[in-house]
Formats: structure tokens, sequence, C-alpha cells
């Protein structure tokens, strides 16, 4: 099959090598030089415009998106728009917002999938897990393209609809922080705790034969072996957070609840706070009703 793709990052070559890999023909576009130089590089058919790789793809476009979620991708639709008919696929395969993926179904001409992407650029080798959404004709058309940049046949499903694609990746990841979280909280006790243990070695054991064994503990037992068991300079503030606030959101609006991907979420934003308002306020009243001594800031 030839492939469009555009957005050339860390997950966008990985979309492109294994499809060439897998035998398909890529046509490459980002707005970055560099990134199409790169993909050129590999095999693809470099694009220097949206219009451009459009030309160069035909009738019966298949289009795999990999820009940044938001603007980027309405920008980029807004770019394929004229070129465009009932005919083509443009699958989105970042991190967009569940309803976002709706609207864009609704408002272009082509058949238009919303594909959940898990893995990561570590994934390069093994393949992603795609969780798709959208017409189940678009998702047939492109099963080949998903079996290749998939860990194969068992790493894609269509999900459902319109939407659902980003909806169950949108709950994966407020499953992700969740289990950061736990895994963070208990080595955290173990790091603090009445034994001198090397963390690394806590986390391959667990990750031999363990009921708790998975792939972000390998990470864990990956980051303790390049970090050291203190985790070395590795500071305590944590990026990110859209995709969680999101899962918290939807959680609310279906009366589900969530309390553990909602702390796992609110610790993130602490982890961003020097020096919480509430805590000190708390530190505070304490004197008001009770005389208790206030603890000073030493920078105040
Ligand atoms: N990095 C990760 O672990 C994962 C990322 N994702 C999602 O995949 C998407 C891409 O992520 P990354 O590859 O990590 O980002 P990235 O920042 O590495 O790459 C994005 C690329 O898109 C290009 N780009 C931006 N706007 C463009 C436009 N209008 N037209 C053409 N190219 C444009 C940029 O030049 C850049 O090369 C995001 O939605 C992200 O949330 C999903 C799963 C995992
Ligand atoms: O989707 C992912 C993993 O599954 C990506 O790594 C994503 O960038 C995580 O973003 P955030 O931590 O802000 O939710």
């Amino acid at each position: 099959m030839e492939l469009g793709v555009i957005g050339l990052g860390r997950m966008g070559q990985i979309v492109v090598d294994r499809s060439l890999d897998a035998g398909h023909d890529v046509v490459a576009f980002d707005l970055s030089a560099e990134a199409t130089a790169t993909a050129a590089e590999n095999g693809a058919e470099p694009a220097d415009s949206v219009a451009d790789l459009c030309d160069r793809l035909g009738s019966e476009k298949r289009i795999w998106l990999m820009v940044p979620a938001g603007d980027a991708v309405d920008a980029t639709l807004a770019d394929l728009e004229p070129h465009l008919d009932s005919d083509d696929v443009v699958v989105d395969g970042g991190n967009s917002h569940f309803e976002a993926s709706t609207r864009r179904a609704e408002e272009t001409d082509a058949a238009y999938l919303d594909c959940g992407t898990s893995g990561g650029p570590a994934s390069a080798e093994a393949g992603f897990s795609l969780m798709v959404g959208g017409p189940e004709w678009a998702y047939e058309a492109l099963v080949s393209v998903f079996d290749a940049v998939a860990t194969g046949p068992d790493g894609h499903d269509r999900m459902g609809e319109s939407g659902s694609g980003h909806y169950v990746k949108m709950v994966h990841n407020g499953v992700e922080y969740a289990l950061m979280q736990a895994y963070g909280e208990g080595f955290e006790l173990l790091a603090d705790g009445r034994y001198d243990l090397d963390m690394e070695s806590v986390a391959r054991t667990w990750n031999n034969g363990a009921v708790i064994r998975s792939w972000l503990l390998e990470l864990c037992e990956e980051a303790f072996r390049e970090e050291g068991s203190d985790l070395g300079d590795v500071a305590d503030r944590v990026a990110g957070g859209s995709t969680g606030t999101w899962t918290v959101e939807e959680a609310l609006e279906q009366e589900v609840p969530v309390p553990i991907i909602y702390q796992a979420l609110a610790e993130r934003f602490d982890s961003r706070n020097e020096g919480r308002f509430s805590r000190r306020l708390a530190n505070r009243l304490r004197y008001g009703f009770g005389r208790h001594e206030v603890a000073r800031r030493d920078d105040a």
C-alpha cells in the first residue's frame, strides 16, 4: 500500500520505518525539513508540503497524521481538505481528545479513523498497541498498515464508532498515571523504610514472576539501573497531565468514581508546586485555634 505520513517526530518516524519494513511505500512530510530528510534517508519519498504529499499519493489516499494533538491536527486537516474525498482515509495516531476526533470525523470528506497509540518511542522495534475508532470499511482498508505499525495482528483492533479509539487511549493513560503512582509509592516506602535495599534488584525480582510484573516495572528497573537506587539527580517534578485531566473530567461527567487516577493526577500537579498554599494555611490555622507554634519559611 502507499501511505502518506504527516508528522515525523519521535512517533511518526517509527510509523514510517515500520511501514517501510513491511513493504509499504511511504510518502512523508513534516514542517521540519530535517525530519522529512531523515524519513527520506530511511526510504520514504519526501514531500515538501501537504499538497505535494497529496499529489504524490493520487486517488484513494491513505494518510497517517502523527502531529501534536490540538491545533496542529486542525491545521493539517485544513491543508488536506481540498485534496480529500470520500474514498480517502485519514488516521490520527496522536493523543487527540475523543470529542475533537468525532468533530473532525464529521467535518472531513474523508473517512476518519481516531487511533490511540500506546508504546511510545521505546516500542520502535516491538511495535505499538493501536486502539482504532471510526468506519469499519476504513479500518479494514488500513489493516495491513496497522499490522505493520502495531506489534502484529493482535496489537490493534477497531474499538467501535468514531471517537472510541481516542476514548480508549484516554482511559489507558489514566490507568498509566495510576500504575506509575502505585509503583512510585511502593518504591518510596522501600527507599525510606527499614532496610537498605537495592531498588534495581527489587524491581528485577518483582519482574520475574511476581504478581505486579509489568512493562512499567521493567522501566522502573531500567531507571534504577541507569540513575541509581536513589534516582540520583532526577527532580521530583512531573510534566504533562492533559490526558489524565481528560480522564478525570470524563469520569466526573459519567459519575464513575476514579479516586486513584484522580489522586495520581493531583500528585503530578502537586509536584510542580513550590510550597503548597493549603499546607501553609493549615500550619497557620493550628496557631489560630490551638496556639501551636507556626513553622516559618527560611526564604521569607
Ligand atoms: N511520545 C510518546 O510517547 C507518544 C506520543 N503520542 C502522541 O503522538 C503525537 C506525536 O507525538 P511525538 O512524535 O512524540 O511528537 P514530536 O514532537 O516528537 O513530533 C511531532 C512532529 O510533528 C511535526 N509537526 C508539527 N506540526 C506539524 C504540521 N502542522 N504539519 C506537519 N508536521 C508537523 C513536528 O515538526 C514534529 O516533527 C502526539 O499527539 C503525542 O501525544 C502518543 C503515544 C506516545
Ligand atoms: O500517551 C503517552 C503514553 O501513553 C505519551 O507518552 C503522552 O505524551 C503522555 O502525556 P501525559 O503524561 O501528558 O498524559
